[in-house]
């Protein structure tokens, strides 16, 4: 995958694979590339050369929604949670995308919508029960804590029962308890034969729960390979240290 930005390469010919039911980790200092390689890998912004390929299907040109209907989900460092609406509500949301009913339809709520709502609501029960939030359900999702609007954001993901998630930075603001609590969950999805994609800054984390680990650096693929590979690598260490950013 390559990317720029007018003089800037973002990405320079980065490469990347994942297989199914691992969880992968994407590292580097501040400026490296990671959100530019979400943002083309989800479709966001167009790259400029390279080809993106999930489960052998050409993504290149496919839009954002296409992707997410091919069993591709991300969820944002930024949180934006949906003002008014209840926890449940907002995962409900996520499951549009899989949602069959047309338009007219909802608006005539005739007896398939009413079905398709009724599992809409369970498959959000379901989501929130898995990640813990259960109980939280019929609170307004702009008055949750941090640590649980992260886990709604996994919820709003998961619900849409995707195959590959991307996290980007889910421990972002988390204290270490809640930092352990999001590990059990990422290992728990994996369990269930999804893949998971990680940007994060908090090496412990990374180090802890990924099979596999990347490492972009100026835009480039420094190196990749087991957490104790990369942990080792001379290139990785003088990047970090380097970078004021050595946070294992
Ligand atoms: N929209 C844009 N326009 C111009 N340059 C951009 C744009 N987005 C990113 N860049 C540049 O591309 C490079 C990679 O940025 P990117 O945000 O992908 O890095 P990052 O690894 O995600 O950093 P961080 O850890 O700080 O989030 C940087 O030099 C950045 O300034």
């Amino acid at each position: 995958m390559t990317k720029t930005f007018g003089g800037v390469t973002a990405l320079d010919k980065v490469d990347f694979s994942v297989a199914p039911g691992r969880i992968a980790g994407l590292i580097g200092p501040n400026g490296a590339g990671k959100s530019t390689f979400f943002n083309v890998l989800t479709g966001v912004l167009p790259g400029n050369g390279g080809e993106i390929r999930f489960d052998g299907k050409r993504l290149n040109g496919l839009q954002p929604h296409a992707r997410v209907r091919l069993g591709m989900v991300r969820t944002f460092q930024k949180i934006h949670p949906f003002h008014g609406m209840t926890v449940l509500e907002s995962v409900m949301v996520g499951c549009h995308t899989r949602g069959g009913a047309g338009m007219l339809s909802a608006m005539l709520r005739l007896p398939a919508v009413k079905a398709e709502e009724r599992r809409f609501r369970e498959a959000a029960e379901a989501a929130l029960a898995f990640v813990g939030l259960g109980r939280q359900a019929q609170a307004p999702a702009d008055a949750l804590p941090l640590g649980h609007q992260r886990l709604l954001q996994i919820a709003c993901g998961l619900v849409t029962d995707p195959r590959v998630m991307l996290l980007d930075e889910p421990a972002s603001g988390l204290d270490a308890n809640e930092t352990a609590r999001l590990a059990d969950l990422l290992i728990a999805i994996r369990a269930q034969g999804k893949t998971l994609v990680l940007v994060e800054h908090d090496m412990s984390l990374v180090m802890k729960i990924c099979d596999q680990i990347t490492v972009l650096s100026f835009g480039r693929r420094l190196a990749n390979g087991s957490p104790d590979e990369v942990r080792r690598n001379p290139k990785v260490i003088e990047a970090y240290l380097g970078s004021g950013e050595h946070r294992a």
